[in-house]
């Protein structure tokens, strides 16, 4: 089977994942609003397809052997630094010609209107350079956790990632729930410890963090020089070398490379020599290659084991991801970026090393330079590219060059699968994983501005939808409104601004509400009848069914079926009955909120001859919902992960803001000077809470939270919110 790696462009920007599509009008419409190529008054050294002078170069770079390709992403906690910590690579690469800035708006992979004024990164964006000899493809990922389907989708096509931290702050909530990510699709990492240069900045705090939150195994490669405002540079454990930037230097391209010597540097190269003794028996400890090296020819002196042997076995454990590199340096101070990118290049694997089977040419290839895209006339195996005219293609599709190959892929996935149910099968290698798309927890209306507009609004959001799939989209049956449902406030404020930009609609939404879940306490017994006559077509359907509760976490009913129920019935009737419990769980008779943790039975079922199916699941929905009006019924709230960190003097203002929220505090940890406060609160209670947590710290707090699950809301707090949405209060 092939497998082709590439990427998916919508208008303006593109997302990684298996080939998606990209609307050929839209692209060609794109490409020419990108004629003459401004932008913000960057200066780009290597965007050579449009402008049409550097075609030789660049195809020098279109097919490097697999070895010398890197496809890798940047991941972190939101204001860690990737974006500065891109910039800054793409700038030393020679891919742009000067530095931008996140603070000022002008960076290269947060092109979207909407990234560049909040300084944040909302889509991930891939840019292609080279660094000594190898090609890199780069992916910037979002650190909001709204975002966090977008950074799935990335993992997903990527063979390493450097996770980026803040080193004041070590291990925070978002790189805990990226790093599982990484873990889950099996991604060789380095750590990246940036921000040394920050008040509060510790190589030694971060690296502890590393150890105890991500249970990972740190490899030391690095030792800052100075922390803090004294940051001045690194030592190179491997090499015994010290890199200092020269601080005349404004851009950071200028630094000294000079091996550590007993006459100018005891201390530093005692404490190298140590650093250097304790990796090599780490790597040994983790490498029977390495392990058979050290103590045979090595036993007597480690000093003499030469560095390329020991990058080598670096590179090994790297990939087998038993433990993971870590450098550190300032992005913004222009400090360590060089070597982490040789980092990068020497340590996380080539294509080929992940066990990817590509091939392949495809009708039209385009090069990814941010928001800008060359056409290529064919690609080499390993590569990241965008393709056109895909038109059914969505996120987290798999392509494939034919329908026999993938039936053969299938075919030889499964037998695969029998035979070996651990890592690394043929079905992993294969077909990549499809993302799990998260379940949205905000819904608001969405209108046109007229009702004319109304079929343009929704093109806009089947597009949007197809590349994000954790946008949903439903028509309200009571009020033909339609629903937008999203991860979270700053979700659906982007899809608002990007129908507005892109689309050219200026649309409304109504108040962002919270997308609760309803669920029953108890089993009950429903039965119904459907007769009803059409033309001279009888349609006649009589059930009987029991709704029960069970634990699932699931709002997709479990569907049993009693003995008395006649296969032939099941046989040709089976999808409309289950079309109609569906339909029915997806609205509760509380709060028209989708049903949880529940179990269909349907104990019998007789169908006239010639009933059709849309009858059939009319009749099985009624008769669910009749079931659940009868049961005693929960409203379920979505319940978030709140991680919030403070200075000391503001611990109990916050404390007393959280207690009112109906917060649940778990834990409350030391970090160096800050307080870290660990918990629970629901869904409802925060929004708006980035406004509010300023106000309480003068804006010295910053928080994190993610969904972690629905619970039942108390008595008290259900029947006011069902008071309030019957307009009762
Ligand atoms: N002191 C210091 N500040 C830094 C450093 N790197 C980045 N920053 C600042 O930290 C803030 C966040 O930087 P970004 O590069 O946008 O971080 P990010 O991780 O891309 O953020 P998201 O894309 O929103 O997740 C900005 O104000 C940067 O100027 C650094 O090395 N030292």
């Amino acid at each position: 089977m092939s497998s082709l790696r590439i990427f998916s462009v919508n208008h303006k920007k593109m997302s990684s994942l298996h080939i998606n599509n990209i609307y050929c009008s839209k692209l060609r419409a794109s490409l020419k609003r990108l004629k003459p190529h401004v932008l913000l008054g960057r200066n780009y050294s290597s965007l050579p397809g449009l402008i049409g002078n550097d075609i030789k170069s660049l195809h020098s770079i279109i097919s490097p052997p697999i070895a010398k390709i890197r496809n890798i992403g940047i991941m972190a906690h939101i204001d860690a630094g990737k974006t500065t910590t891109t910039e800054r690579i793409l700038y030393y690469s020679g891919y742009t010609r000067s530095l931008g800035d996140v603070d000022d708006g002008d960076t290269v992979t947060d092109f979207m209107a909407q990234e560049r004024e909040r300084g944040i990164t909302i889509q991930s964006a891939a840019v292609t350079f080279d660094w000594k000899g190898y090609r890199v493809n780069l992916i910037d990922t979002p650190g909001h956790v709204d975002f966090t389907l977008e950074v799935e989708r990335c993992l997903r096509v990527l063979d390493g990632a450097v996770a980026v931290f803040d080193a004041s702050a070590g291990v925070e909530a978002q790189t805990l729930t990226v790093w599982r990510q990484a873990d889950k699709h099996k991604i060789p990492r380095i750590c990246f410890l940036n921000k040394m240069d920050k008040t509060g900045a510790s190589f030694n705090y971060a690296v502890e963090s590393i150890r105890e939150k991500l249970k990972a195994k740190p490899l030391l490669l690095q030792l800052p020089i100075g922390e803090a405002k004294t940051f001045k540079g690194v030592v190179d454990v491997v090499s015994k070398e010290k890199l200092l930037w020269n601080s005349s230097s404004v851009d950071g391209k200028d630094f000294e490379r000079k091996p550590l010597l007993e006459m100018s540097d005891p201390k530093l190269l005692k404490e190298t020599t140590e650093a250097r003794n304790a990796l090599i028996e780490q790597v040994a400890d983790l490498d029977d290659e390495f392990a058979d090296l050290v103590l045979g020819e090595f036993s007597e002196n480690f000093d003499l084991i030469p560095a390329e042997k020991l990058q080598t076995a670096i590179h090994r454990v790297t990939l087998a991801q038993t433990a993971v590199p870590v450098l550190c340096g300032s992005a913004l101070k222009n400090k360590g970026v060089q070597p982490l990118l040789d980092a990068i290049t020497m340590y996380l694997p080539s294509p080929e090393e992940r066990n990817y089977e590509f091939l392949e040419r495809i009708s039209r290839l385009l090069l990814p330079f941010a928001d800008q895209h060359v056409e290529i006339p064919s690609l080499t195996a390993g590569n990241i590219a965008l393709t056109v005219g895909l038109k059914h293609t969505a996120t987290g599709d798999t392509i494939v060059s034919s329908k026999s190959s993938a039936l053969a892929a299938a075919r030889r996935a499964g037998r695969e699968g029998e035979k070996k149910h651990g890592q690394n099968s043929e079905a992993e290698r294969l077909l990549l994983a499809g993302v799990e798309i998260p379940e949205p927890v905000f819904f608001c209306t969405i209108e046109p501005p007229s009702v004319a507009k109304q079929p343009d609004l929704d093109h806009a959001l089947k597009c949007l939808q197809r590349e994000d799939p954790s946008l949903k989209v439903r028509l309200d049956p009571d009020s033909g409104q339609t629903v937008l449902c999203g991860m979270g406030e700053l979700h659906i404020e982007i899809i608002h601004d990007r129908i507005k930009r892109e689309y050219g609609l200026e649309t409304y939404l109504g108040p962002l509400q919270v997308a609760y879940r309803e669920t029953i306490l108890n089993s009950v017994c429903a039965s119904d009848t459907l007769d009803r006559t059409l033309g001279d077509k009888r349609h006649l359907v009589t059930i009987e069914l029991e709704a029960k509760p069970i634990e699932t976490s699931s709002v997709t009913p479990v569907i049993e079926y009693a003995e008395g129920v006649s296969e032939d019935i099941l046989k040709a009737s089976q999808e409309a009955i289950e079309n109609g419990i569906h339909s029915a769980c997806l609205q509760g008779p509380l709060l028209g909120s989708p049903i949880q943790d529940v179990a269909i039975t349907l104990h019998s079922l007789i169908i006239h001859p010639g009933t059709s199916s849309t009858m059939i699941s009319a009749c099985v929905s009624r008769c669910v919902q009749k079931a659940l009006k009868k049961a005693d019924k929960q409203v379920l709230e979505p319940l978030m992960n709140l991680e919030v960190t403070v200075t000391r003097d503001y611990l109990s203002p916050v404390l007393a803001d959280l207690a009112q929220r109906r917060g649940n505090i778990q834990e409350i940890q030391t970090r160096q000077d800050n307080r870290v406060v660990i918990g629970f609160v629901p869904l409802a209670e925060i929004m708006g809470y980035s406004t509010v947590l300023r106000t309480l710290t003068s804006g010295s707090a910053t928080f994190a939270v993610e969904l972690s699950h629905y619970e039942a809301m108390n008595p008290q707090d259900q029947s006011t919110l069902l008071n309030r949405r019957s307009g009762l209060t």
